[in-house]
């Protein structure tokens, strides 16, 4: 495998994809990249005749569309990517420049245009490193282009129009799709087969060599990156050469543990301890001193056999409230951390070391401190705590999870064996003890203040004058809500149990006029009156007889232009690419009757009680939002 090794340098980092195309995703993803989804909301509105070449023109969109994701990122969730994955596919023609049609007319004129000729499709990448400097986003941005040449044949008025009638032209560059159906169109390919589809591997690839393996002088005279490096060429490249590039590691990514694995996929051949091998592939000299191939170092597998020790290691430290007492009192020795949080000094020791490789802490002489996530989300009173959720993870949802096999097994929840009884309903068994009811809507609160503002930005609701959270809990979306829209009137609808206990949540200092907690059983009582009704968190807890009722219960009091707001994790409609919803799908398995559910199974409910025109957006957030209206 020749390409692992450079992609393997963005492993460790938080990698954003700023688009949409599902072809770019499957690109990378076939690759192995792992990666989120941010679709940029760039407009593709350059002037296109300011631009010398039409390359440019594909260069700098984007490029705009990459920094406009990482912009957002940075500012709205204080969450700054590492690297922010940008591009463009245009298709020239005649010195004109096509990008998606805007409809079939507009995909006729494009088609013809091409038939029987040769055209051009250049794709521009734009690769944003970040960082976050005094909270002030700083880029680095490396661009470049890609072009394929692509010949068609002669396309008769009937073909031309079966094509355009199977719908395949509308979100293609150029009205076709070389991947698909369009692909019976096309006499020749000149270059880059990929390029056309929407994404320039192997460029991209030769890129990244470029920039985490700068050539030394010693591999100037000797190498040429003309193409991808082969495996011979990564062997070379000691971590040494590929720290004097300009991007930092991410901390403890290339630590070795005692078997001489690395984690970020590296190996020692214990014979040359100085030589670091990127590869999957591991050479390994025999005795003769003849080259062998070892195994491949299966990286992505290791990392899930040990991802229970990481979050074991994270909820521990949490309970024992290690970063509030790094915050206010750090760097601290190992052990002056023992002495303030009671625990054994060899122990302590080993929890922090293990938190600072997994980049939780810093760890310099005068001791461990917080990093800058550490203080935002894993400090109890952090601006974004996720303590509350950390802590029933580890009181409630790892006891569930242990039971993860009978679930599968059964196909039913795990409370009675996780917790010693059976399970009634959901929130009564989250509402039976004061101490209980507050860890989770400590845990809801969490969640929710982190994804509030992404949910209420997702559409523009500024039509609606009213909103009902139902479900709504200690109402963090309701006041990001009326924030930003102030028009806005929101009413928290929850269990009594829950609205006894929300003042301790409520954010001080604000104007709390607007949001109004109104007590309620949503499957029995009356629905207060509302344009908007907001299930967030709710239609995943229950099956699909529980969602009709409640459904057909907001629909009876919904009048027509009014509409449903869903926040959910939504899967792919082939559920088959979003691992953490996925996993969250195991995690209302082993609680609860409900499921994640994607775009299209959302869309089915909604429309059977009357609501339409079911909109979709994914935010990169931990939730995605659906808007739907009443017809
Ligand atoms: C020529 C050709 C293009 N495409 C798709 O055309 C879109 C171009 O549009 P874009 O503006 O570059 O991207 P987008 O889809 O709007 O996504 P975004 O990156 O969010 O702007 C991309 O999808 C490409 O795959 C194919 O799937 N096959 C082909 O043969």
């Amino acid at each position: 495998m020749v390409l692992n090794p450079v992609l393997g340098k963005l492993v460790s980092k938080r990698v954003v994809l700023a688009s949409a195309s599902p072809r770019r995703q499957e690109i990378l993803t076939n690759v192995g990249l792992r990666f989120e989804v941010v679709p940029s909301w760039f407009k593709e509105t350059l002037e296109k005749s300011s631009f010398a070449a039409p390359y440019e023109y594909a260069v700098e969109t984007a490029k705009q569309k990459a920094l406009e994701v990482a912009n957002r990122m940075h500012v709205k969730h204080l969450r700054t990517p590492d690297v922010v994955i940008g591009a463009d596919t245009i298709v020239t023609v005649d010195e004109q420049i096509l990008e998606k049609p805007v409809d079939k007319q507009d995909a006729y004129r494009m088609l013809s245009r091409l038939s029987g000729k040769e055209h051009s499709v250049f794709t521009g990448v734009a690769i944003i490193h970040c960082s976050s400097k005094d909270n002030q986003l700083e880029t680095e941005v490396t661009d470049f282009y890609e072009e394929t040449k692509v010949k068609f044949s002669d396309l008769s008025e009937e073909l031309l129009w079966e094509y355009i009638h199977s719908g395949e032209p509308m979100d293609k560059a150029g009205g076709y799709g070389i991947q698909a159906l369009g692909g019976m169109l096309v006499e020749y390919v000149h270059g880059d087969f990929l390029n056309v589809v929407g994404f320039p591997l192997n460029h991209f690839c030769k890129k990244l060599a470029e920039l985490y393996y700068p050539p030394s002088k010693h591999n100037v005279q000797h190498k040429k990156y003309d193409s991808i490096p082969s495996v011979d060429t990564f062997e070379n490249l000691s971590d040494g050469e590929s720290d004097s590039s300009n991007f930092t590691e991410h901390k403890g990514a290339s630590k070795l543990d005692s078997s001489g694995m690395c984690s970020s996929g590296a190996i020692y051949n214990s014979e040359n301890s100085s030589s670091v091998r990127t590869g999957f592939m591991v050479p390994l000299e025999n005795q003769n001193g003849v080259s062998e191939s070892g195994p491949k170092l299966p990286s992505k597998i290791l990392e899930l056999m040990d991802g229970f020790r990481a979050s074991k290691a994270l909820f521990v430290a949490s309970k024992l409230k290690i970063f509030d007492h790094l915050k206010h009192r750090g760097p601290l020795k190992a052990v002056d951390v023992s002495n303030e949080v009671r625990t054994s000094v060899c122990g302590t020791e080993r929890l922090l070391d293990a938190c600072a490789a997994l980049g939780l802490l810093e760890k310099t002489p005068q001791g461990y401190s917080n990093t800058d996530s550490a203080n935002v989300y894993l400090t109890s009173d952090g601006e974004y705590s996720l303590h509350g959720y950390i802590i029933h993870s580890d009181d409630h949802l790892w006891p569930l999870f242990t039971n993860l096999e009978s679930a599968v097994k059964e196909g039913s929840r795990q409370n009675h064996r996780a917790f010693g009884k059976k399970a009634e309903d959901l929130f009564k068994d989250y509402y039976h003890s004061e101490e209980v009811k507050q860890r989770f809507m400590a845990a809801m609160h969490s969640i929710a203040h982190l994804t509030a503002r992404d949910v209420a930005t997702a559409f523009d609701l500024s039509r609606f004058k009213s909103a009902c959270d139902l479900g709504g809990c200690t109402g963090a979306l309701a006041h990001e809500l009326v924030q930003i829209y102030p028009n806005l009137k929101v009413t928290v609808f929850d269990l009594p149990e829950v609205i006894a206990n929300t003042s301790y949540f409520q954010p001080s200092g604000q104007h709390m006029a607007p949001v109004t907690f109104v007590s309620g059983d949503f499957f029995k009582d009356n629905l207060p009156e509302a344009d908007l009704y907001i299930l967030s968190r709710v239609l995943h807890d229950w099956p699909d007889e529980k969602i009709h009722v409640l459904l057909s219960r907001i629909s009876a009091v919904c009048k027509p232009g009014c509409g449903i707001l869903l926040a959910e994790m939504v899967l792919d409609d082939e559920k088959k690419n979003r691992s953490t919803a996925l996993l969250q799908s195991l995690n209302m398995l082993v609680q609860t009757e409900g499921k994640e559910r994607s775009g299209s199974e959302y869309r089915s409910l909604l429309e059977q009680h009357g609501f339409t025109n079911v909109k979709i957006r994914l935010t990169g957030n931990l939730l995605d939002v659906i808007l739907c209206a009443k017809t």
